[in-house]
């Protein structure tokens, strides 16, 4: 995406005010902590987010993905074009989703069934589409991995049985899950005209169960507190940061509770995300699990499966309170 270019479409694109304090307070999972099942429901709870560290997904994963991932997107505009537009997977730039939402930033959507990697995105690296395909698999086998842990930490410490209730529907052989590779280049020009930033990607919920985002060092990604206020969090290279998706606020009946979450684009460095985003299988129906609801408690949500509410999801704006559409009692805030 080249910055001058880019700029002419500005107009469109959302500016934010900068100053937002630090999430200094942020939970910090140690996955080989015996609390850890504990601080995540907590976590979850409160935040809908937390920070995991002593992860065991090896940096030479992360590393490779990065510098492959940067390889693409230093690629020349008509070599990336090749890979979109997004369907949803393929290459998208500025344009996210198909209702009209904007952002600073490119990124190629994938499936994360390996035999399904998209053959456009292939086409982009013709002369060795093995790199880029294994530098993806790898990292998204290590985190996929990582990601049961943390929903059998969490199926733990809510005391949910089996323990694998929630897991299990990561596994699948059908889940659906996708993962994205984000980039946002800096901009400058902007700051110098107006003292504001570029949203690089509009608040929203992640409709799935679980996120796992891994970023490089660069600031960006704000997360929205209970009682409304936006913090940024503080960048971590070598640890990866869990949200809570719609899905799992449903299942637990809105115990735990889905983050809104943001990206401001950087004015001085380009940030690098990447994330996996850990869907159930289209048939299964979202319902709480029984053995968290008490005996008299009844469902917040109507009964919908997976498929229906991705439906409905992709047809919303970014910002929409997606949720809403399956309260039984619609709730005005969020
Ligand atoms: C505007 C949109 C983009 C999105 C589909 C949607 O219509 C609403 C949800 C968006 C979101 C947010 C989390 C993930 O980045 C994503 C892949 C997803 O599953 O839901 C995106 C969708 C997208 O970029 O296509
Ligand atoms: O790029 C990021 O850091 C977060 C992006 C995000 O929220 C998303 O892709 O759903
Ligand atoms: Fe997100």
């Amino acid at each position: 995406m080249v910055v001058q270019s880019a700029l002419t479409h500005c107009s469109s694109i959302k500016t934010c005010n900068k100053p937002v304090t630090d999430f200094t307070s942020i939970p910090v999972i140690n996955l080989g902590d015996p609390e850890s099942k504990f601080l995540m429901v907590k976590a979850c709870e409160e935040y809908g987010f937390f920070k995991v560290v002593n992860h065991r997904v090896p940096m030479e994963f992360i590393t490779r993905l990065e510098s492959e991932a940067l390889g693409f997107f230093n690629l020349s505009q008509s070599e990336k074009d090749k890979a979109g537009p997004p369907d949803p997977f393929g290459y998208g730039s500025k344009r996210i989703g198909s209702n009209g939402d904007v952002g600073w930033i490119e990124y190629l959507l994938l499936n994360t069934n390996p035999q399904v990697l998209s053959l456009k995105t292939l086409t982009v690296f013709r002369e060795n589409p093995e790199i880029f395909r294994s530098a993806v698999n790898d990292y998204i086998q290590a985190v996929k991995t990582m990601a049961y842990e943390v929903l059998e930490l969490i199926a733990d410490g809510l005391k949910i049985e089996p323990r694998d209730a929630l897991s299990k529907l990561l596994r699948d052989e059908n889940s659906d899950s996708c993962f994205r590779l984000n980039h946002y280049p800096p901009c400058p020009e902007l700051e110098a005209l107006s003292g504001r930033n570029l949203v690089g990607f509009g608040e929203h919920t992640d409709p799935q169960i679980i996120s796992v985002l891994r970023s490089n060092n660069t600031s960006g990604l704000q997360i929205c507190l209970k009682e409304g206020t936006w913090v940024s969090v503080p960048p971590d290279e070598t640890s990866f940061f869990i949200n809570v998706g719609d899905a799992l606020q449903v299942m637990t009946n809105g115990r735990l509770r889905s983050v809104k979450h943001r990206v401001l684009a950087n004015t001085q460095k380009s940030r690098v995300s990447m994330i996996y985003f850990g869907g159930p299988p289209l048939s299964e129906k979202i319902v709480p699990l029984t053995s968290l609801m008490g005996k008299q408690e009844e469902s917040l949500y109507k009964e919908f499966t997976w498929s229906e509410y991705k439906t409905s999801a992709y047809k919303s704006r970014l910002a929409d309170h997606r949720l809403g559409l399956f309260e039984k009692t619609p709730s005005t805030n969020q």
